[in-house]
C-alpha cells in the first residue's frame, strides 16, 4: 500500500537567494519535505537536500524533481545587471526548461516568482490590477525578460501541469541583497540627500514573509480544476506607502539623515537615459555600473501600486506582518550597515 506523505514535497529553484531562501525556512517551518536547486549553496541545512546547477539545462533540474510536488521557480539574474543575453537565457530560455523538466518528471504544480514591473513602464499606476496590459516599452532587460518568462509559464498551464504566476513588489526583508545595501551605499557616498519627484509617490514594498506567505498559498490553491490556475497574482502588504518616507524610514532607523533636497521627477529620468545611453556607448572600453539607473528613477518618482484583492479572494492571501513591524525588523537585521559614529 503506497504510503501517503502528510504534506508535500517541494522544490525551490533560487532556494539559496533572498527570498528563495526565506521561502525554504518557512516550508520547513509548516512541516513541507524541501529540496533545493542553485548555482552554488549559500548555507547548510540538514533538513534540505540540495541540487547544484544550471536552470537552463533540464538534465540538472530532472534529479531535483523527483517525486516532488510542487517547484517553486523564484531564480533570476540580479535586476541591476544590463547583460541581456544572461536575461534572456535564464528567464526565458531557462523557465522553458524549467517548464519542461516538470513535465518529464511528473511535477503537477509550478509556482513563478513573477514581479508587478511586467506591466510598469515608466508611468504612474495606482491600484493596478492584474488585467493591466504587460508593458509595451519595458525599461529595462529585467522586466523585459520577466514578461516573457510569465507568458510562457501561464501558456503552459494544462491537465497534466497547473501553474501559477505570483507578481511582488518590492521585496525587503532580513539578508536582502539589494534594497537596503544599495540606499546604505548611497547615503554613504553622500548620493542619498535627494527626492526624485515632490516625494509624494505611492509605492508597494512588500516585507519578504508575505511573499513566503503568498506563494505557498498560490501553490496550495494549484488544485484540480482552480479558478488560480494560469493567472497571475499581486502580493503585496496591502499598505502603499510614500517612496521617499520608505527610505526615509531605513535610513533613520540605521542612523543616516533622510534625503531633503527635491529634484523634477522628468529631468532626471531624461539625464538617467543620456548618461545609459553613453555608458552603453562606453561599455566595451569600461563597465560602469548606475545608481541612478532610468528604471530606479522611474521607480522612484512615480506611483505604482497595486491591488491584492485578486489573491485575498481566491486563495485567502492576507498580509502577515505589517509595514512598520516589518520595517523595524528589517532594519534590526541590518545592525553592519548601521552608521558608526
Ligand atoms: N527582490 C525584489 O524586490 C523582487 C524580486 N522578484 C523576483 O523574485 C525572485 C527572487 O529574487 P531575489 O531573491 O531577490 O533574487 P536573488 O538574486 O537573491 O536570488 C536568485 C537566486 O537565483 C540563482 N540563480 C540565478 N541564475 C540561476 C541559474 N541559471 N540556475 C540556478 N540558479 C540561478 C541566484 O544565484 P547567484 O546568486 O549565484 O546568481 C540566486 O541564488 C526573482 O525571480 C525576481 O525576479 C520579483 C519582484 C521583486
Ligand atoms: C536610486 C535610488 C533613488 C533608489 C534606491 C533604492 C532601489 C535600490 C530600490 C527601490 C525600489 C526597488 C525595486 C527593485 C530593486 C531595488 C529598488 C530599485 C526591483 C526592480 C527589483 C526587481 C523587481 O521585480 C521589481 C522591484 C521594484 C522595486
Amino acid at each position: 500500500m503506497a504510503v501517503r506523505r502528510s504534506k508535500k514535497k517541494c522544490l525551490v529553484i533560487g532556494g539559496c537567494g533572498f527570498l528563495g531562501r526565506h521561502l525554504v525556512e518557512e516550508l520547513l517551518e509548516r512541516d513541507y519535505t524541501v529540496n533545493v536547486f542553485d548555482m552554488r549553496s549559500t548555507f547548510e541545512d540538514e533538513m534540505v537536500t540540495f541540487f547544484i546547477g544550471d536552470l537552463c539545462k533540464t538534465e540538472d533540474l530532472l534529479p531535483a524533481m523527483e517525486n516532488v510536488d510542487i517547484v517553486f521557480h523564484c531564480a533570476s539574474p540580479a535586476p541591476s545587471s544590463d547583460n541581456y543575453q544572461l536575461f534572456y537565457r535564464v528567464n526565458y530560455e531557462g523557465t522553458k526548461s524549467v517548464i519542461s523538466a516538470c513535465k518529464e518528471a511528473g511535477v503537477q504544480r509550478l509556482v513563478l516568482t513573477s514581479s508587478a514591473s511586467v506591466v510598469f513602464e515608466g508611468v504612474d499606476i495606482q491600484n493596478g490590477s492584474e488585467d493591466l496590459p504587460y508593458a509595451s516599452h519595458p525599461i529595462d532587460y529585467y522586466t523585459e525578460t520577466k514578461i516573457l518568462q510569465e507568458k510562457e509559464v501561464l501558456k503552459s498551464n494544462c491537465e497534466d501541469l497547473h501553474t501559477i504566476a505570483v507578481r511582488p513588489h518590492g521585496i525587503f526583508g532580513p539578508r536582502d541583497p539589494q534594497l537596503v545595501p544599495t540606499v546604505v551605499d548611497m547615503a554613504r557616498k553622500g548620493k542619498s540627500k535627494y527626492i526624485i519627484g515632490d516625494g509624494r509617490n505611492l509605492v508597494d514594498f512588500t516585507y519578504v514573509k508575505n511573499v513566503v506567505h503568498g506563494h505557498i498559498l498560490a501553490g496550495e490553491s494549484l488544485d484540480e480544476g482552480s479558478v488560480t490556475c494560469g493567472k497571475a497574482y499581486h502580493i503585496t502588504n496591502d499598505d502603499p506607502i510614500y517612496f521617499w518616507d520608505f527610505l526615509s524610514k531605513i535610513l533613520i532607523g540605521l542612523g543616516y539623515a533622510a534625503p531633503r533636497y527635491k529634484i523634477p521627477y522628468t529631468l532626471l529620468f531624461y539625464i538617467a537615459l543620456v548618461v545609459q545611453f553613453f555608458c552603453t556607448l562606453l561599455k566595451p572600453l569600461v563597465v560602469i555600473k548606475l545608481t541612478f539607473s532610468p528604471m530606479r528613477v522611474a521607480l522612484a518618482g512615480t506611483h505604482h501600486y497595486y491591488s491584492c484583492e485578486r489573491a485575498k479572494n481566491d486563495f485567502a492571501y492576507k498580509p502577515l506582518v505589517n509595514m512598520d513591524k516589518a520595517i523595524d525588523l528589517t532594519v534590526q537585521s541590518y545592525a553592519e550597515l548601521r552608521k558608526k559614529d
